[in-house]
């Protein structure tokens, strides 16, 4: 569904490319997390994927289009299926939460009935009934996030990227906008997200991809946010003797240690998510919505198995999220978004 190839980015006028020999691939209904420290290139991934940018060498293929050899005017139309959201949300500020919502459809040459129906279904989605005559500033942070998550979803995009959709959002809020973009994951939807968020890599133990100076460093199914990998995993049957068995137990504490020191402000955000857990009566994560086309099944790393634990906070449960119908929303069918995923969407009006 999305394919890198060895790509390299190099700005105008920098040394340090932005990205250097990147290879991955993601398939549908994946949920992979993006981590790297500010300037690794994780925002540069998004807008190759958004074709916002090109590769200055290799290969980006989104959705079955090798997006160098995308003619300039088939852009916007390969964009009507990726749905975007962002730390600053990008409201438009005079614009009511309906208005907003209906603004991406709008462009794209929806019929008025259609918006009728399709935006509230979409702020439902996301739990607004109620707010649609507010201004983005008569919300809280966490409602403006919903507001443009439900414009980016709202004719049913088969990707969602996020940029640091928490970035600007208490760990409360937070939680809650989370389990949004998981439960949207579950209706089908690719969710690519770019954080800094520890604690939710943690907790959600999905596909984490860690870039470190543009060189993709990690691929890890199941992974935390912290960078384990290369800690060896010592088991006690591979050590014998009282002295093995005390380095084991300093190896482990110098893990724990290291890992409550990546985690740092996220504790909080732990705390909540597990309370969140504890007090959730949801069933166990839906399963992710079947390839409808030429696609591989989704990964086993979107299955709620967590993975070994070689990340220091694999002992902990992954967010838990009800299962969601993606009829809920009804707007892809209406698009012709719906069963042509290769095919390029050709204008509405
Ligand atoms: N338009 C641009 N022109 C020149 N250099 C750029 C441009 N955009 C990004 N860069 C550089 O590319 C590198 C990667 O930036 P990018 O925004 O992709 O990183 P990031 O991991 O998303 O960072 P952050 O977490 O701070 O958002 C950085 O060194 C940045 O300065």
């Amino acid at each position: 569904m999305i394919r890198f190839e060895n790509v390299t980015k190099r700005y105008r006028g920098t040394k340090r490319p932005a990205l250097s020999g990147v290879d991955f691939e993601v398939q549908r209904g994946d949920f992979v997390f993006l981590v790297g420290t500010s300037g690794s290139g994780k925002s540069s991934c998004l807008r190759l994927i958004l074709r916002e940018e090109i590769p200055t060498s290799g290969r980006v293929a989104v959705l079955g289009r090798d997006l160098r050899t995308l003619a300039n005017r088939k852009v916007p139309y390969f964009r009507r299926n990726i749905g975007s959201v962002f730390q600053d949300f990008r409201l438009l500020p005079s614009k009511t939460v309906f208005q907003n919502v209906a603004f991406s459809l709008q462009v794209i040459g929806a019929s008025r009935g259609f918006i009728q129906q399709a935006v509230p279904e979409a702020l439902a989605l996301v739990g607004l009934e109620g707010k649609e005559k507010r201004l983005p500033h008569e919300l809280s942070g966490g409602e403006q996030q919903r507001v443009a998550i439900a414009r980016a979803i709202v004719n049913r995009p088969q990707v969602l990227l996020a940029d640091e959709p928490t970035g600007n959002l208490d760990p409360a809020t937070s939680t809650d906008i989370m389990q949004l973009l998981a439960r949207i994951n579950a209706g089908g939807t690719t969710v690519l997200m770019a954080t800094h968020e520890a604690a939710f890599v943690d907790q959600m133990q999905r596909r984490v991809i860690e870039l470190r100076n543009g060189e993709m460093v990690r691929d890890e199914v199941g992974g935390g946010y912290g960078d384990t990998s290369h800690v060896p995993i010592l088991t006690p049957e591979a050590i014998r003797g009282a002295a093995a068995s005390a380095a084991l137990t300093a190896v482990l504490e110098v893990q724990r240690e290291t890992a409550a020191a990546i985690s740092g402000d996220s504790l909080a955000a732990a705390a909540v998510i597990a309370a969140a857990i504890e007090t959730s009566d949801a069933p166990a994560p839906a399963p992710v919505a079947p390839a409808a086309d030429d696609s591989a099944p989704a990964e086993a790393s979107d299955s709620a198995e967590p993975a070994a634990d070689h990340t220091a906070t694999g002992a902990q449960q992954p967010i838990v999220l009800p299962e969601v119908d993606i009829a809920e929303i009804g707007v892809a069918g209406r698009l012709g978004l719906e069963s042509n995923d290769d095919e390029e969407v050709g204008p509405t009006s």
